[in-house]
């Protein structure tokens, strides 16, 4: 890749960088990843996730830079320029891949930070591996971005870049933002390198979260790992930042609740395409009365095991009428090789199959399960078709799919059902919000959302949209990226810090 044996500080590399970009984004994947085909060829195809929905849009209005894996190991890939977008890819080994991402990233770091619901693997062989990739990313991203650039580092994978970026370029006002939940103080302290990730994180100006829970914890963290001095009061939404104070470095921390780019899928949804789109999909489920539908990643934070067995027990207790109630999920397959999710994944086909065996009819499946990732216009088209959209996750940092349910809901028609543990629920207050761990009150949520009186879901909806339309995704990169630029210089402390 082009500027790789350059060292950042060079004479060679400041040159190069006069044309270089002026805002990065670091994040594990490109929104791009390279699909290998069968006769050896190659395309490119989008990548799956959050992350890449919310950020794509803004970066590629601002005319950025984004550094990221391409998502199959072992290929060296030259930067590309797309739509104005640059893609600088960074190579991952095999041996990376299963110890980066998938072992530290996604058997350690993943579960963790989401409430341990399943066990942490504490492996100190991946840790080596996080380290040395998180440098990889590092140095990639001092080499490209341009003289006092701003740099915005994403997520749990990348959780040291910060400040092995700082040190490789102090000129650079760097961000990072946490995608996933920061987990309770009690939690992150069985992590054998906590202090590691928290020195890590403090290399950047602004470190930020979806909620100020996570921003909490982090600063308090700060105090107790590191020693660092820290402000005192509740921090708030877009608002009231934490501070820690680093040497002569001002550290914040905030909460910024991400979202999705409204406006194009409320436009999309009323396009005449996408409404046929919709009434063809109830034509090819039979037309049946009501339709409940899930969209995830196949992971077992999601709760798609959780949303089967309600509906498993409403059919066998019958209060759900399998002739007039059909259930569709869509699973995009994620994270394959790790273990975990191979039991969930093993879990949740088991219970499609009980369903449709006890319940469906020849032709006629209770519950219709995709495990493919699907076509951005199509899932609008099902979100358009949807009576109830089921979001049930046992800990999700925000969950996209639920506000795009409801900017694609331009009728009014719909309901969400939301459980409590994701971010989306505190915004999103008029959903039918459920505690998945209580499987009865699950149930008797779906069939009040299913049996809603037409009024009364017209006045959610009408409330979720006017939350969802008015708080996009161009205003959370608008108030992450201003408050960063806001972040006072080395010197300029906090007013209340605490030892
Ligand atoms: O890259 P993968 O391992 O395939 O995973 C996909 C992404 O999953 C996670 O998404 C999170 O970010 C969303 C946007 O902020 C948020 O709504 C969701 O609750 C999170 O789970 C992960 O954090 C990303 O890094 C992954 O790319
Ligand atoms: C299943 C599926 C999803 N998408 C899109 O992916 C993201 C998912 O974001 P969310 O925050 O809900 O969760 P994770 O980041 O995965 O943890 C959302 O924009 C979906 O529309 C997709 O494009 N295709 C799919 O099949």
């Amino acid at each position: 890749m082009a500027g790789k044996s350059v060292s950042a500080g060079s004479d060679e590399a400041r040159a190069s960088r006069e044309s270089a970009p002026e805002l990065v984004v670091v994040a594990n994947r490109l929104p791009v990843d390279l699909e290998k085909l069968p006769d050896g060829s190659t395309r490119w195809k989008r990548s799956p996730g959050g992350l890449v929905t919310a950020l794509e849009p803004v970066l590629r209005q601002n005319h950025g830079a984004w550094v990221g894996w391409p998502g199959v190991p072992d290929v060296d890939v030259d930067p590309i320029v797309e739509d104005g977008l640059s893609l600088y890819p960074v190579t991952l080994s095999s041996r990376d891949v299963t110890e980066y991402y998938e072992g530290f990233s996604n058997g350690t770091l993943w579960p963790l930070y989401h409430d341990v619901v399943v066990k942490p693997i504490f492996d100190r062989t991946w840790w080596n591996t996080y380290v040395e990739v998180n440098r990889r990313f590092a140095e990639e991203t001092a080499a490209i971005a341009a003289e006092n650039a701003t740099v915005w580092v994403q997520d749990y994978q990348l959780q040291l870049v910060p400040k092995m970026l700082r040190m490789l370029r102090p000129d650079l006002t760097i961000g990072f933002f946490q995608h996933i939940p920061f987990p309770p103080i009690e939690i992150f302290m069985q992590l054998p390198w906590r202090t590691e990730i928290i020195e890590g994180l403090l290399g950047a100006d602004l470190v930020g979260f979806h909620l100020p829970g996570g921003a909490q914890n982090f600063v308090y963290l700060a105090n107790r790992l590191v020693g660092h001095p820290v402000s005192r009061g509740q921090i708030g939404v877009r608002s009231k930042f934490g501070e820690v104070q680093v040497g002569f470095r001002t550290v914040r921390a905030g909460a910024f609740p991400i979202s999705i780019d409204s406006g194009e899928l409320d436009e999309l949804s009323k396009s005449r395409s996408i409404r046929q789109r919709a009434k063809q999909i109830r034509q090819e489920l039979g037309n049946p009365r009501r339709i409940m539908l899930g969209v995830d990643r196949l992971d077992y934070t999601k709760g798609i095991n959780i949303r089967m067995t309600a509906i498993q027990e409403l059919l066998a207790e019958g209060r759900l009428d399998p002739k007039e109630n059909i259930f569709v999920q869509l699973a995009t397959p994620s994270r394959e090789r790790v273990e975990h999710y191979m039991h969930m994944r093993d879990e949740i086909e088991r219970q499609v199959g009980r369903i449709n065996g006890d319940f469906g009819e020849v032709g006629h499946p209770v519950v219709h399960y995709l495990h493919r990732p699907i076509p951005r216009n199509e899932l609008i088209a099902f979100f358009v078709a949807a009576d109830v959209m089921l979001v049930t996750p046992v800990r999700d940092g925000m969950n996209l799919v639920a506000k795009e349910y409801v900017a694609c809901r331009s009728d009014l028609g719909g309901a969400l059902l939301l459980s409590e543990f994701t971010g989306a629920a505190t915004e999103l207050r008029q959903a039918y919000l459920v505690n998945p761990h209580d499987i009865d009150g699950v149930k008797d949520s779906l069939l009040a959302a299913l049996d809603q009186a037409p009024e009364e879901g017209r006045k959610r909806m009408r409330a979720l949209r006017r939350q969802v339309l008015a708080h996009d995704v161009n205003r959370w990169a608008r108030a992450f990226l201003n408050a960063l630029a806001e972040t006072p210089h080395a010197g300029e402390t906090g007013a209340s810090l605490r030892r």
